[in-house]
Protein backbone atom coordinates (compact mmCIF):
# COMPACT_ATOMS: atom_id res chain seq x y z
CA UNK A 1 0.00 0.00 0.00
CA UNK A 2 1.05 3.37 -0.85
CA UNK A 3 0.39 6.13 1.45
CA UNK A 4 -2.04 8.18 0.01
CA UNK A 5 -2.96 11.42 1.75
CA UNK A 6 -5.77 10.64 3.91
CA UNK A 7 -8.92 13.17 3.99
CA UNK A 8 -10.31 10.99 6.58
CA UNK A 9 -7.73 11.71 9.13
CA UNK A 10 -8.60 15.30 8.54
CA UNK A 11 -12.04 14.26 8.76
CA UNK A 12 -12.55 15.46 12.41
CA UNK A 13 -11.75 18.79 11.57
CA UNK A 14 -14.04 19.48 9.12
CA UNK A 15 -16.80 17.48 11.36
CA UNK A 16 -16.00 20.12 14.18
CA UNK A 17 -17.05 22.76 11.74
CA UNK A 18 -20.56 21.47 11.01
CA UNK A 19 -21.43 20.33 14.89
CA UNK A 20 -20.30 24.09 15.25
CA UNK A 21 -22.37 25.43 13.19
CA UNK A 22 -24.94 23.01 14.59
CA UNK A 23 -24.46 24.43 18.03
CA UNK A 24 -25.18 27.50 17.10
CA UNK A 25 -28.25 26.93 15.37
CA UNK A 26 -29.72 25.31 18.36
CA UNK A 27 -28.19 28.14 20.75
CA UNK A 28 -30.06 31.17 18.11
CA UNK A 29 -33.02 28.73 17.71
CA UNK A 30 -33.21 29.01 21.62
CA UNK A 31 -31.86 32.49 21.75
CA UNK A 32 -35.09 33.55 19.63
CA UNK A 33 -37.37 31.87 21.14
CA UNK A 34 -36.76 32.96 24.74
CA UNK A 35 -36.52 36.62 22.67
CA UNK A 36 -39.51 36.70 21.01
CA UNK A 37 -41.68 35.25 23.53
CA UNK A 38 -40.45 38.38 25.84
CA UNK A 39 -40.58 41.03 23.33
CA UNK A 40 -43.45 39.53 22.19
CA UNK A 41 -45.11 39.42 25.27
CA UNK A 42 -44.01 43.36 26.59
CA UNK A 43 -45.32 44.86 23.70
CA UNK A 44 -48.52 42.95 23.90
CA UNK A 45 -49.11 44.09 27.48
CA UNK A 46 -47.71 47.85 26.34
CA UNK A 47 -50.82 47.65 23.53
CA UNK A 48 -49.18 46.86 20.76
CA UNK A 49 -51.51 43.74 20.36
CA UNK A 50 -51.10 42.30 16.43
CA UNK A 51 -47.78 43.16 17.02
CA UNK A 52 -46.74 41.39 19.64
CA UNK A 53 -48.92 38.27 18.66
CA UNK A 54 -47.18 37.72 15.73
CA UNK A 55 -43.73 37.83 17.32
CA UNK A 56 -45.06 35.08 20.20
CA UNK A 57 -46.34 33.20 16.62
CA UNK A 58 -43.09 33.46 15.29
CA UNK A 59 -41.94 31.47 18.75
CA UNK A 60 -43.56 28.56 18.21
CA UNK A 61 -41.43 27.29 14.93
CA UNK A 62 -38.18 28.29 17.05
CA UNK A 63 -39.93 26.18 19.85
CA UNK A 64 -41.09 23.35 17.55
CA UNK A 65 -37.40 23.74 15.76
CA UNK A 66 -35.38 23.13 19.60
CA UNK A 67 -37.51 19.89 19.97
CA UNK A 68 -37.07 18.50 16.73
CA UNK A 69 -33.29 19.40 16.17
CA UNK A 70 -32.96 17.48 20.19
CA UNK A 71 -34.72 14.17 18.54
CA UNK A 72 -33.11 14.22 15.12
CA UNK A 73 -30.06 16.02 15.03
CA UNK A 74 -30.95 17.33 11.57
CA UNK A 75 -28.60 19.84 10.79
CA UNK A 76 -29.99 21.23 7.72
CA UNK A 77 -33.47 20.88 8.86
CA UNK A 78 -32.79 23.18 11.91
CA UNK A 79 -30.93 25.73 9.93
CA UNK A 80 -34.21 26.17 6.98
CA UNK A 81 -36.23 26.67 9.77
CA UNK A 82 -34.21 29.51 11.71
CA UNK A 83 -33.77 30.87 8.63
CA UNK A 84 -37.04 31.08 6.98
CA UNK A 85 -38.23 32.27 10.56
CA UNK A 86 -35.66 35.21 10.84
CA UNK A 87 -36.58 35.95 7.47
CA UNK A 88 -40.01 36.31 8.05
CA UNK A 89 -39.71 38.27 11.36
CA UNK A 90 -37.93 40.20 8.81
CA UNK A 91 -40.58 41.41 6.69
CA UNK A 92 -42.74 41.65 10.41
CA UNK A 93 -40.16 44.13 11.46
CA UNK A 94 -39.96 46.16 8.07
CA UNK A 95 -43.75 46.43 7.56
CA UNK A 96 -44.79 47.02 11.09
CA UNK A 97 -41.62 49.21 12.44
CA UNK A 98 -41.86 47.39 15.82
CA UNK A 99 -42.21 49.45 18.71
CA UNK A 100 -41.85 53.25 17.87
CA UNK A 101 -40.03 52.31 14.55
CA UNK A 102 -36.86 50.55 16.22
CA UNK A 103 -37.68 47.14 14.96
CA UNK A 104 -35.46 47.28 11.98
CA UNK A 105 -32.25 47.66 14.13
CA UNK A 106 -32.44 44.26 14.42
CA UNK A 107 -32.18 43.60 10.95
CA UNK A 108 -28.87 44.40 11.31
CA UNK A 109 -28.61 40.91 13.07
CA UNK A 110 -29.57 39.11 10.09
CA UNK A 111 -26.61 39.39 7.23
CA UNK A 112 -23.89 37.57 9.93
CA UNK A 113 -26.55 34.91 10.65
CA UNK A 114 -27.39 34.27 7.21
CA UNK A 115 -23.45 33.79 6.12
CA UNK A 116 -22.55 31.76 9.09
CA UNK A 117 -25.56 29.32 8.79
CA UNK A 118 -24.90 28.86 4.74
CA UNK A 119 -21.77 30.28 2.96
CA UNK A 120 -20.87 33.25 1.49
CA UNK A 121 -22.78 32.12 -2.24
CA UNK A 122 -26.67 31.35 -0.33
CA UNK A 123 -25.30 34.21 2.21
CA UNK A 124 -25.67 36.49 -0.98
CA UNK A 125 -28.79 35.60 -2.05
CA UNK A 126 -30.93 35.13 0.76
CA UNK A 127 -29.39 39.00 2.02
CA UNK A 128 -30.42 40.41 -1.44
CA UNK A 129 -33.47 39.19 -1.08
CA UNK A 130 -34.82 40.27 1.79
CA UNK A 131 -32.80 43.83 0.99
CA UNK A 132 -35.30 43.63 -2.02
CA UNK A 133 -38.67 43.03 0.53
CA UNK A 134 -37.81 45.33 2.38
CA UNK A 135 -37.67 48.27 -0.80
CA UNK A 136 -40.78 46.73 -1.88
CA UNK A 137 -42.11 47.14 1.74
CA UNK A 138 -40.45 51.20 1.70
CA UNK A 139 -41.72 51.58 -2.08
CA UNK A 140 -45.40 50.57 -1.39
CA UNK A 141 -46.34 51.53 1.60
CA UNK A 142 -50.40 50.89 0.95
CA UNK A 143 -49.32 47.23 1.04
CA UNK A 144 -51.45 44.79 3.19
CA UNK A 145 -50.07 44.90 7.01
CA UNK A 146 -47.59 47.16 6.41
CA UNK A 147 -48.14 49.65 9.01
CA UNK A 148 -45.22 51.42 9.41
CA UNK A 149 -44.19 55.04 8.10
CA UNK A 150 -40.74 56.02 8.02
CA UNK A 151 -39.00 59.23 6.33
CA UNK A 152 -37.05 58.85 3.10
CA UNK A 153 -33.69 59.68 4.67
CA UNK A 154 -34.63 56.68 7.05
CA UNK A 155 -34.91 54.04 4.53
CA UNK A 156 -32.34 55.50 2.21
CA UNK A 157 -29.64 54.99 5.44
CA UNK A 158 -31.05 51.54 6.07
CA UNK A 159 -30.99 49.66 3.10
CA UNK A 160 -27.35 51.50 2.31
CA UNK A 161 -26.02 50.32 6.08
CA UNK A 162 -27.80 46.90 5.49
CA UNK A 163 -26.15 46.86 1.67
CA UNK A 164 -22.84 47.41 3.54
CA UNK A 165 -23.03 44.92 6.11
CA UNK A 166 -24.06 42.18 3.93
CA UNK A 167 -21.23 43.06 1.70
CA UNK A 168 -18.70 42.92 4.45
CA UNK A 169 -20.06 39.71 5.67
CA UNK A 170 -19.71 38.46 2.10
CA UNK A 171 -16.27 39.24 2.26
CA UNK A 172 -15.63 37.96 5.70
CA UNK A 173 -17.38 34.90 5.36
CA UNK A 174 -15.65 34.46 2.16
CA UNK A 175 -12.23 35.33 3.22
CA UNK A 176 -12.44 32.79 6.39
CA UNK A 177 -13.45 29.86 4.56
CA UNK A 178 -10.41 30.20 2.36
CA UNK A 179 -8.56 30.70 5.07
CA UNK A 180 -10.03 27.44 6.34
CA UNK A 181 -9.95 25.52 3.19
CA UNK A 182 -6.08 26.29 2.89
CA UNK A 183 -5.29 25.38 6.60
CA UNK A 184 -6.78 21.95 6.00
CA UNK A 185 -4.53 22.00 2.59
CA UNK A 186 -1.65 22.61 4.28
CA UNK A 187 -2.31 20.49 7.86
CA UNK A 188 -3.04 17.95 4.76
CA UNK A 189 0.27 18.08 3.56
CA UNK A 190 2.19 17.97 6.89
CA UNK A 191 -0.31 15.11 8.20
CA UNK A 192 1.47 13.23 4.62
CA UNK A 193 4.60 14.39 5.38
CA UNK A 194 4.93 13.04 9.04
CA UNK A 195 3.61 9.52 7.84
CA UNK A 196 5.84 9.63 4.66
CA UNK A 197 9.34 8.31 3.89
CA UNK A 198 10.32 11.43 2.15
CA UNK A 199 12.84 9.17 -0.53
CA UNK A 200 10.93 6.06 -1.20
CA UNK A 201 7.17 7.17 -0.74
CA UNK A 202 6.70 4.42 1.23
CA UNK A 203 4.99 4.63 5.31
CA UNK A 204 7.92 5.88 7.47
CA UNK A 205 8.75 3.79 10.65
CA UNK A 206 5.93 6.10 12.36
CA UNK A 207 3.31 4.76 10.56
CA UNK A 208 4.64 1.40 10.34
CA UNK A 209 4.88 1.55 14.10
CA UNK A 210 1.04 2.51 14.27
CA UNK A 211 0.11 0.03 11.56
CA UNK A 212 1.22 -2.70 13.95
CA UNK A 213 -0.36 -1.63 17.33
CA UNK A 214 -3.81 -1.50 14.94
CA UNK A 215 -3.19 -4.90 13.56
CA UNK A 216 -1.89 -6.13 16.98
CA UNK A 217 -4.91 -5.16 18.34
CA UNK A 218 -7.43 -6.63 15.63
CA UNK A 219 -5.53 -10.04 16.20
CA UNK A 220 -6.00 -9.23 19.81
CA UNK A 221 -9.78 -9.10 18.85
CA UNK A 222 -10.05 -11.50 16.89
CA UNK A 223 -7.43 -13.77 16.26
CA UNK A 224 -6.63 -12.36 12.78
CA UNK A 225 -2.99 -13.89 11.89
CA UNK A 226 -0.65 -11.46 10.54
CA UNK A 227 3.20 -11.69 9.83
CA UNK A 228 5.73 -8.90 8.92
CA UNK A 229 8.96 -9.33 7.01
CA UNK A 230 11.96 -7.63 7.55
CA UNK A 231 14.18 -7.12 4.71
CA UNK A 232 17.93 -5.75 4.50
CA UNK A 233 19.44 -4.59 1.30
CA UNK A 234 23.30 -6.69 1.59
CA UNK A 235 26.20 -4.59 1.24
CA UNK A 236 24.74 -1.83 0.54
CA UNK A 237 27.62 0.38 1.85
CA UNK A 238 29.39 -1.16 -0.99
CA UNK A 239 26.72 0.00 -3.77
CA UNK A 240 27.08 4.12 -2.16
CA UNK A 241 30.86 3.28 -1.91
CA UNK A 242 31.01 2.30 -5.69
CA UNK A 243 28.51 4.28 -7.44
CA UNK A 244 27.82 7.23 -5.01
CA UNK A 245 25.14 8.36 -2.77
CA UNK A 246 22.49 9.10 -5.33
CA UNK A 247 23.00 5.85 -7.17
CA UNK A 248 22.19 4.35 -3.66
CA UNK A 249 19.39 6.60 -3.36
CA UNK A 250 18.24 5.20 -6.85
CA UNK A 251 18.27 1.89 -5.90
CA UNK A 252 16.20 2.50 -2.31
CA UNK A 253 13.30 4.16 -4.61
CA UNK A 254 13.54 1.85 -7.07
CA UNK A 255 13.64 -1.51 -4.74
CA UNK A 256 10.53 0.58 -3.01
CA UNK A 257 8.71 0.25 -6.27
CA UNK A 258 9.31 -3.43 -6.44
CA UNK A 259 8.54 -4.19 -3.25
CA UNK A 260 5.14 -1.96 -4.15
CA UNK A 261 4.40 -3.96 -6.71
CA UNK A 262 4.73 -7.48 -5.05
CA UNK A 263 2.46 -6.97 -2.14
CA UNK A 264 -1.15 -6.83 -1.77
CA UNK A 265 -3.21 -3.69 -1.68
CA UNK A 266 -3.83 -4.33 2.04
CA UNK A 267 -0.18 -4.55 3.15
CA UNK A 268 1.58 -1.90 4.55
CA UNK A 269 5.22 -1.23 3.26
CA UNK A 270 7.79 0.57 4.89
CA UNK A 271 11.09 1.79 5.19
CA UNK A 272 12.02 1.11 8.88
CA UNK A 273 15.37 3.13 8.34
CA UNK A 274 18.80 3.02 6.08
CA UNK A 275 18.30 0.17 3.74
CA UNK A 276 16.03 -1.80 5.61
CA UNK A 277 12.80 -2.45 4.90
CA UNK A 278 9.73 -3.71 7.01
CA UNK A 279 6.36 -5.39 5.32
CA UNK A 280 3.02 -5.66 7.23
CA UNK A 281 1.63 -8.55 5.95
CA UNK A 282 -2.54 -8.62 7.26
CA UNK A 283 -4.42 -12.32 7.68
CA UNK A 284 -1.01 -13.68 6.41
CA UNK A 285 0.36 -16.88 7.63
CA UNK A 286 4.24 -17.51 8.48
CA UNK A 287 4.31 -19.58 5.25
CA UNK A 288 2.36 -17.33 3.25
CA UNK A 289 4.66 -14.52 4.21
CA UNK A 290 8.04 -16.81 3.64
CA UNK A 291 6.74 -17.33 -0.39
CA UNK A 292 6.26 -13.27 -0.78
CA UNK A 293 9.57 -12.93 1.33
CA UNK A 294 11.18 -15.61 -0.84
CA UNK A 295 9.74 -13.89 -4.16
CA UNK A 296 10.91 -10.71 -3.47
CA UNK A 297 14.35 -11.60 -3.09
CA UNK A 298 14.62 -13.44 -6.44
CA UNK A 299 13.11 -10.74 -7.93
CA UNK A 300 15.29 -8.11 -6.28
CA UNK A 301 18.13 -10.60 -7.54
CA UNK A 302 17.07 -10.46 -11.29
CA UNK A 303 16.33 -7.09 -11.73
CA UNK A 304 19.18 -4.74 -12.94
CA UNK A 305 19.41 -1.46 -11.69
CA UNK A 306 21.14 1.06 -13.98
CA UNK A 307 22.63 4.23 -12.93
CA UNK A 308 24.64 6.04 -15.43
CA UNK A 309 26.00 3.86 -18.23
CA UNK A 310 27.00 1.48 -15.57
CA UNK A 311 24.36 -1.39 -14.47
CA UNK A 312 24.37 -4.08 -11.20
CA UNK A 313 22.15 -6.14 -9.81
CA UNK A 314 22.02 -6.30 -5.33
CA UNK A 315 20.46 -9.14 -3.27
CA UNK A 316 18.57 -8.86 0.11
CA UNK A 317 18.46 -11.15 3.13
CA UNK A 318 14.84 -10.81 5.21
CA UNK A 319 13.82 -12.29 8.53
CA UNK A 320 9.95 -13.10 8.38
CA UNK A 321 8.04 -13.94 11.52
CA UNK A 322 4.29 -14.59 12.12
CA UNK A 323 2.18 -12.92 15.45
CA UNK A 324 1.32 -16.13 16.18
CA UNK A 325 4.00 -16.51 19.23
CA UNK A 326 4.23 -13.22 20.11
CA UNK A 327 2.10 -11.29 22.31
CA UNK A 328 3.49 -7.45 21.97
CA UNK A 329 5.12 -5.89 19.37
CA UNK A 330 8.61 -5.27 20.81
CA UNK A 331 8.73 -9.24 21.04
CA UNK A 332 7.61 -9.38 17.39
CA UNK A 333 10.09 -7.16 15.92
CA UNK A 334 13.15 -8.48 17.87
CA UNK A 335 11.94 -12.16 16.66
CA UNK A 336 12.40 -10.55 13.05
CA UNK A 337 15.35 -8.50 13.27
CA UNK A 338 16.43 -11.81 15.10
CA UNK A 339 15.80 -13.26 11.75
CA UNK A 340 17.28 -10.94 9.48
CA UNK A 341 20.30 -11.59 11.58
CA UNK A 342 20.15 -15.37 10.78
CA UNK A 343 19.77 -14.74 7.40
CA UNK A 344 22.61 -12.32 7.35
CA UNK A 345 24.97 -14.44 8.53
CA UNK A 346 24.27 -17.89 7.24
CA UNK A 347 25.34 -16.24 3.93
CA UNK A 348 22.83 -13.45 2.46
CA UNK A 349 20.92 -13.37 0.14
CA UNK A 350 18.22 -15.57 1.82
CA UNK A 351 15.21 -15.39 4.07
CA UNK A 352 15.14 -16.91 7.80
CA UNK A 353 13.63 -19.22 8.87
CA UNK A 354 14.06 -21.23 5.83
CA UNK A 355 11.21 -22.80 3.85
CA UNK A 356 12.26 -26.70 3.85
CA UNK A 357 12.17 -28.04 -0.19
CA UNK A 358 8.70 -28.48 -1.28
CA UNK A 359 7.14 -31.68 0.17
CA UNK A 360 4.80 -33.08 -2.54
CA UNK A 361 1.12 -32.66 -1.38
CA UNK A 362 -1.73 -34.66 -2.23
CA UNK A 363 -3.01 -32.19 -4.78
CA UNK A 364 0.60 -31.38 -6.04
CA UNK A 365 -0.07 -27.46 -4.55
CA UNK A 366 2.14 -25.84 -1.86
CA UNK A 367 3.26 -27.08 1.34
CA UNK A 368 1.76 -27.09 4.45
CA UNK A 369 2.72 -23.78 7.33
CA UNK A 370 4.74 -26.55 9.27
CA UNK A 371 7.24 -26.97 6.55
CA UNK A 372 8.68 -23.53 7.89
CA UNK A 373 12.24 -24.34 9.73
CA UNK A 374 12.61 -21.54 12.76
N1 LIG B 1 22.35 6.31 -0.47
C1 LIG B 1 21.89 6.11 0.74
N2 LIG B 1 22.57 5.38 1.62
C2 LIG B 1 22.07 5.17 2.85
C3 LIG B 1 20.84 5.71 3.22
N3 LIG B 1 20.58 5.33 4.50
C4 LIG B 1 21.62 4.59 4.90
N4 LIG B 1 22.52 4.47 3.91
C5 LIG B 1 23.80 3.77 3.89
O1 LIG B 1 23.58 2.38 3.98
C6 LIG B 1 24.80 1.80 4.44
C7 LIG B 1 24.49 0.65 5.36
O2 LIG B 1 25.68 -0.01 5.58
P1 LIG B 1 25.87 -1.16 6.59
O3 LIG B 1 24.98 -0.95 7.79
O4 LIG B 1 27.32 -1.30 6.87
O5 LIG B 1 25.29 -2.43 5.90
P2 LIG B 1 25.59 -3.06 4.48
O6 LIG B 1 26.71 -2.43 3.77
O7 LIG B 1 24.28 -3.08 3.76
O8 LIG B 1 25.99 -4.51 4.86
P3 LIG B 1 25.09 -5.67 5.41
O9 LIG B 1 23.83 -5.05 5.91
O10 LIG B 1 25.88 -6.30 6.51
O11 LIG B 1 24.84 -6.58 4.28
C8 LIG B 1 25.61 2.91 5.09
O12 LIG B 1 26.74 3.18 4.30
C9 LIG B 1 24.67 4.09 5.09
O13 LIG B 1 25.34 5.31 4.87
C10 LIG B 1 20.12 6.51 2.27
O14 LIG B 1 19.05 7.04 2.52
N5 LIG B 1 20.68 6.68 1.05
Amino acid sequence: MLLNSSPERLQPFVDEETQRIARVTLWVSAAAFILLIAIGARAWLAGHGTYGQTLMLLAIPMGINLIDFSFNRNSFRSRCVVLSTVAVLFCVLVATGGENNTGPLWLYVFPPLVFYLTGPLAGCLLALVCLGMTVVIFRFPELPLVTADYSVDFQLRFLLTLLFETVFCFVLDFSRRQTRTQLLEVARLFEYAARTDELTKLANRREMRAQLTKELARHERNEHPFSVVLIDVDFFKRINDQFGHEAGDQVLVEFAELLESLCRKADVASRWGGEEFLVLLPDTSLLQALILAERLRASTEAKTFVYGDRSFSITISAGVCSVAQHNTLESLLNQADHNLYEAKSQGRNRIFPRVKPSQPQPDGTAPNPGDSET
